[in-house]
């Protein structure tokens, strides 16, 4: 019956077998942490443990599935689902819906996402009148997520006196207020954010203690994936959990922290054996996932780090290419070349595009590559961004949907009150929104009482408010005996929506309708397959609770489709591809301008690109610009030091850059940044991107031109090389990106020729006259 573990090696099977006490299995990348835990979990069943009795943590719903999924293959479906298993957001706000009472808010309280808190806390900043450029939204919302991450409410903030200090010095004291602000009128709309989760999930256990008795006890074994991004709220939880039966493995790497910007602390794990005196800790070697000089690639950039635990990892799979180089005169070309690349290796070898991802540093550079790939006539699906539940039609459906199950809920009631259009003004919204927050209750209350609220408005608003009260006190009743489905084909149909948007024929409308579809065909879908599993009604609550928390690596509409993935890199942790391109390894994108200066910083950083490189199995492929459009401007940039610190015997070097060019180019960097190479104004010499063989470059190059003359992206033009015949020091010249400018100098002759401009709002550049399609205007 134990046959399941001979696929493991020995010191796995060992970590999975013991079960003596707290164990922490701590390895670097690709070494089975995860495939342990997903056996642990089976093997634990086997020996008796009831499936309800198991929690096991992980950091996506993703994640989730495929562990359930791995699980139900050795131990049957029906045992796979009983488990509990998901996100620490999932998971506790299942159990924060079963004891809501406790803690003051209703049991179908409404999870509110970012941009619900946004447009909150953004309403709070314009009541208090408030500078928006002194408090910035962002800032502000980052601000009370890191205090409750911290388990600070809004009351200990309010009496902590360093608080206060801090923010009278960042020039924000009313920081507090706003917090208290925000926390009271989410209370009131009966809703909580994903800090509260786990906020209130720490505060139930703390005041509750017969209800964490239940759960301690209901909870036979804790598991914990990715244990190093654990922030402190999350941490205390598993640590209540489990500190009287220490049932407890968890499992992570030191080397791939990449969340403190959220809170997650990496002592978390450091202190694991402190936490649990006497707990077993055990180390994997051995990298099943990547080839030898991925592994080596990966080893000697993470030991660049100076603070890090010392693990030694090696791969038995065969060497393997090189991680290969790629740098591009420009952010397009980039995109250009990565696609090509993608083309070529799947001539040589029969990948499918489903083995290929692109992971980037921001979600900002996504849009230059998809159009790149787009123009290749590549598939390819965006993990992140605006998901399908935040755009805007769809968004108010759903704000229909969480407003019958939740009427009290603020965010929702704003979006719909006025959409579609009834003639209910931002006057009158404003007015209920002021009686709400003098009187301490929901909008949703004085709607029901505009008369006991004093509501100042006159009979024809009274009316066309009460007629949109009685709409979804009606949908309220009928939401008692319908099916999330037939609910939500009655709130398109009766509250106008349909009529609004069906009357639009321009592309736009019709996108926009068809996402309505989609919308309706998801929730039949989700209903369908709740049935399966044997519930009778599936209720409109059951759906939002579904969806509130998928996040960014949950975009899995398309999740089967042969597609290249596109994503972050924190977005592809635990992940694996064949193929791997690393884009944007430049200084001040990678690491990030905000790190470069903090050395803690630019080792989360570099862990980042540590975690970046070991997704992928047998090719990696890492790229730079030598310029890329920022802010509006085209900019110079350097490649990133990261790429120095990776052992050059391991790596396959651009084709314009021998290895010692490349030392050279690198010790240079070490220099005041202008000495840089890549930082002179060498702007517009085309460079072909590397280690494409010179007839797939000539295809490529004829390819470019084609793209280039039949779009109309800044940095194309569908200009010939112009007659430059009557150019001299003094005319002025214009650039189809750079604009107008004036030349300064000129050197060389025939292809070599060169001009110096100065551009008046790009600055000095030096162009390679025979690419650079200037036009003479003076
Ligand atoms: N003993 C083994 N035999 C065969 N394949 C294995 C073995 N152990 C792990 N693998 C495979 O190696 C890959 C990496 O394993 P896994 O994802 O569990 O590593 P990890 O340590 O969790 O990585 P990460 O740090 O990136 O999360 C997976 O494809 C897994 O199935
Ligand atoms: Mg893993």
């Amino acid at each position: 019956m134990e046959e399941y573990l001979d696929q493991l090696n020995e010191s796995q099977r060992e970590a999975v077998k013991y079960n003596e006490g707290p164990s922490l299995v701590i390895a670097g990348a690709g070494s089975g942490k995860t495939r342990v835990l997903t056996y642990k979990i089976a093997y634990l069943v086997h020996l008796g443990l009831a499936p309800q009795s198991i929690l096991a943590l992980t950091f996506t719903n993703k994640a989730a599935r495929e562990m359930k999924e791995r699980i139900a293959k050795i131990t049957g479906d029906q045992t796979a689902r009983r488990l509990w298993m998901g996100t620490f957001h999932s998971i506790f706000s299942r159990i924060l819906r079963y004891e809501a009472e406790h803690i003051g808010y209703p049991s179908n309280f409404t999870i509110y996402d970012a941009s619900d808190s946004k447009s909150l806390l953004k309403a709070i900043i314009k009541e208090m009148q408030l500078d928006d450029k002194v408090y910035r939204i962002g800032m502000i919302q980052s601000r009370i997520s890191n205090a409750k991450n911290a388990l600070v409410t809004w009351k200990a903030y309010e009496q902590s006196k360093e608080l206060m200090q801090h923010d009278i010095d960042s020039k924000v004291p009313l920081l507090r207020e706003i917090y208290k602000r925000y926390q009271n009128r989410c209370q009131q709309a009966g809703a909580m954010d994903f800090d509260d989760l786990l906020l209130q999930t720490n505060i139930l256990f703390r005041d509750h203690p017969q209800v964490l008795e239940k759960y301690r006890s209901f909870f036979q074994f804790v598991l914990v994936d990715e244990y190093q991004d654990t922030n402190f709220a999350q941490h205390l939880i598993v640590q209540k959990l489990c500190e009287q039966h220490r049932r407890i493995c968890v499992v992570g790497d030191d080397a791939q922290s990449i969340y403190s910007f959220r809170g997650a602390n990496i002592d978390n794990i450091l202190q694991f054996k402190n936490q649990y005196p006497g707990c077993r800790i055990f180390k994997l070697e051995r990298n099943y996932r990547s080839t030898q000089n991925i592994v080596n690639a990966a080893n000697s950039l993470i030991h660049k780090n100076k603070e890090q635990i010392f693990k030694n990892v090696y791969s038995e799979k065969e060497q393997g290419s090189k991680v290969r180089v790629s740098s591009s005169y420009s952010d397009y070309e980039e995109g250009y070349a990565v696609a090509a690349m993608i083309n070529e290796m799947r001539m040589r070898k029969d990948y499918d595009y489903s083995e290929f991802a692109i992971l980037y540093r921001t979600n900002a550079q996504s849009r230059i590559l998809e159009e790149a790939l787009r123009k290749r006539g590549i598939p390819y699906k965006i993990y992140g961004g605006l998901s399908f539940y935040q755009r805007k039609e769809v968004k108010d459906v759903i704000s229909y949907l969480r407003l019958i199950v939740n009427p009290h809920d603020e965010e929702a009631f704003k979006r719909v009150i006025n959409y579609p259009s009834r003639g209910i003004g931002d006057t009158t919204v404003n007015k209920v929104i002021s009686a709400a927050t003098e009187n301490n209750v929901s909008l949703w209350t004085v709607l029901n009482a505009p008369i006991d609220y004093a509501l100042p408005i006159n009979s024809g608003t009274a009316k066309k408010l009460s007629d949109f009260r009685e709409m979804i006190e009606r949908f309220i009743q009928e939401n008692a005996r319908l099916s999330a489905e037939e609910m939500a084909a009655m709130v398109v149909k009766e509250s106008g929506i349909v009529s609004t948007l069906f009357q639009d024929r321009s592309v736009e409308g019709i996108s926009k309708q068809e996402n309505l579809q989609e919308l309706l065909k998801g929730i039949a879908e989700f209903c369908e397959l709740r049935r399966e599993e044997g519930v009778e009604q599936v209720s409109l609550a059951d759906f939002l609770s579904e969806i509130s928390l998928l996040t960014d690596q949950d975009n899995d509409k398309d999740e089967q489709a042969n597609k290249v993935t596109m994503m972050t890199v924190h977005a592809a942790k635990g992940l694996e591809f064949r193929n791997v391109f690393v884009v944007g390894l430049e200084e001040e994108l990678f690491p990030s301008s905000m790190s470069k200066d903090n050395p803690r910083a630019v080792e989360e950083e570099r862990r980042l690109f540590y975690v970046a490189i070991t997704r992928a199995e047998e090719n990696c492929v890492l790229t730079y610009a030598k310029s890329r459009f920022r802010n509006g401007q085209s900019a110079m940039c350097s490649p990133s030091r990261f790429l120095k610190d990776i052992d050059v015997q391991f790596l396959e070097l651009p084709a314009d850059s021998s290895a010692d060019t490349f030392a050279a180019a690198r010790e240079r960097f070490e220099r005041p940044a202008f000495s840089s190479p890549f930082q002179q104004p060498r702007a517009v010499e085309k460079e072909e991107p590397s280690f494409i063989s010179p007839v797939a470059q000539a295809q490529q190059r004829q390819r470019l031109r084609k793209v280039e003359t039949a779009t109309s992206s800044p940095v194309s033009s569908s200009a010939p090389a112009s007659d430059l015949s009557g150019l001299c020091v003094g005319a002025k010249v214009r650039h189809d990106r750079f604009g107008e400018g004036e030349v300064i100098a000129i050197e060389g002759d025939g292809g070599n020729a060169k001009a110096t401009v100065a551009f008046t709002h790009f600055g000095q550049k030096q162009l390679l006259l025979k690419f650079a399609r200037l036009t003479i205007i003076k």
